[in-house]
């Protein structure tokens, strides 16, 4: 694998080059556990829009799987034989990263003692993936907007244009909208990056997907670590599906490897998971005010006596869907739900004469 470092003597890679052999060994590669309905469908999406040119903005907290979502938009396009480079942009001072995303010439700037290619010039034929585009300072902007617009590059110290030929996948995990209002990230970048949007929901809002990446990772760990079969228990199933997994994908990665190393007997049980420190998911999911429920039902119940049956279907089928939504964050509000749905399908046997208002 191609890795540069920093030149401030911090070696922390700051640029991944792959297509090569190496990363085909790396997780990070080849994961791609998407079993939740909302990933499903977020892959369906991806097969519709990858083949296109359209730049993409991928949006979605820190661990959501964000670079491994612009990797597969990359290998689905038909730039997947081009390379595919990973620049975080928040990973450069403010003074480093106009040469590194276009380039310079020798002697463009003190320390400049070669001329050198840019990511843009580095992903020719490929993709550029600008990761935490959020934090891009606003005079990168205008010429990243430029670059963009125009399809060529100016190396630093160079008059020259160097036609690229580049998708650019962004992502952030910050609403860049607020920044666009805020005034910290220029409008027409945004819609010009954002042509199509991506929204990678937090691990807890997919709880389909947690036990499913769970065994993923615990096999590919325990391979790693030369370990036999390793079993997941009960108890620890119900630890991970509980947990508010702030750090999403990569927190239950880190945690399920920590819980590898620990665990006795082939079995991962609930206290192998470290993950006392950190929130459970009913300590910080929103409740209702206590009546909110009951409100919704009187209402709801109002509307099927005025006889609005669209209306009031849309609206039961709304409160089942928020039913299930709750029911892997706040027990006590799924339960309220469904019984106000169970309430409302009993008025209505009971409006058509299917069963008896006493049973
Ligand atoms: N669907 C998935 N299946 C398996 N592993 C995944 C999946 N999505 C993400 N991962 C793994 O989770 C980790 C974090 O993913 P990734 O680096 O893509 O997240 P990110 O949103 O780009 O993070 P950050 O915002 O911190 O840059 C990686 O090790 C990645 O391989």
């Amino acid at each position: 694998m191609n890795a540069r470092y920093r030149e401030d003597g911090d070696d922390a890679p700051l640029i991944t080059l792959p297509n090569s052999q190496a990363l085909a060994t790396s997780i990070r590669a080849t994961a791609q556990v998407f079993e939740d309905p909302r990933s499903v469908a977020l892959l369906g999406r991806i097969r519709q829009v990858a083949p296109s040119e359209a730049n993409v903005l991928i949006i979605g907290e820190t661990g959501t799987g964000k670079e491994l979502i612009a990797r597969h938009v990359h290998a689905l396009s038909h730039r997947a034989h081009g390379p595919f480079v990973a620049v975080n942009c928040g990973a450069f001072s403010e003074s480093l990263v106009e040469s590194e995303l276009f380039g310079h010439e020798k002697g463009a700037f003190t320390g400049a003692f070669s001329a050198k290619a840019g990511w843009f010039e580095a992903a020719s034929g490929g993709t550029l993936f600008l990761d935490e585009i959020g934090d891009l300072p606003m005079s990168i902007q205008v010429k990243l907007l430029r670059v963009l617009q125009e399809r060529e590059v100016v190396r630093l110290g160079s008059r020259k244009a160097v036609p690229i030929d580049v998708r650019v996948i962004a992502a952030t995990n910050v609403r860049l909208e607020e920044a666009v209002a805020a005034g910290h990230f220029r409008e027409d970048l945004f819609y010009r990056l954002r042509v199509v949007n991506l929204e990678l929901v937090a691990l807890r809002d997919r709880p389909g997907d947690i036990l499913p990446l769970a065994r993923y990772f615990v096999d590919e760990y325990r391979r790693r670590l030369g370990y036999g079969k390793v079993g997941i228990a009960a108890d620890a199933e119900h630890k991970l599906l509980q947990h508010a997994w702030p750090g999403n994908i990569r927190e239950l990665e880190n945690a399920v490897h920590h819980a590898l190393l620990v665990c006795r007997n082939q079995v991962l049980r609930g206290d192998d998971l470290h993950l006392s420190s950190l929130q459970l998911r009913r300590a910080t999911a929103p409740s209702a005010p206590p009546d909110a429920a009951t409100q919704l039902e009187q209402a709801l119940l109002a509307l099927f006596e005025e006889d609005r049956e669209a209306l009031f279907e849309q609206i039961e089928e709304m409160v089942m869907r928020t039913a299930y939504h709750h029911c892997h964050r706040n027990q006590v509000q799924a339960a309220k739900l469904l019984g106000i749905s169970r309430n409302i399908l009993r008025a209505r046997l009971i409006k058509n004469g299917e069963i008896d208002a006493l049973r």
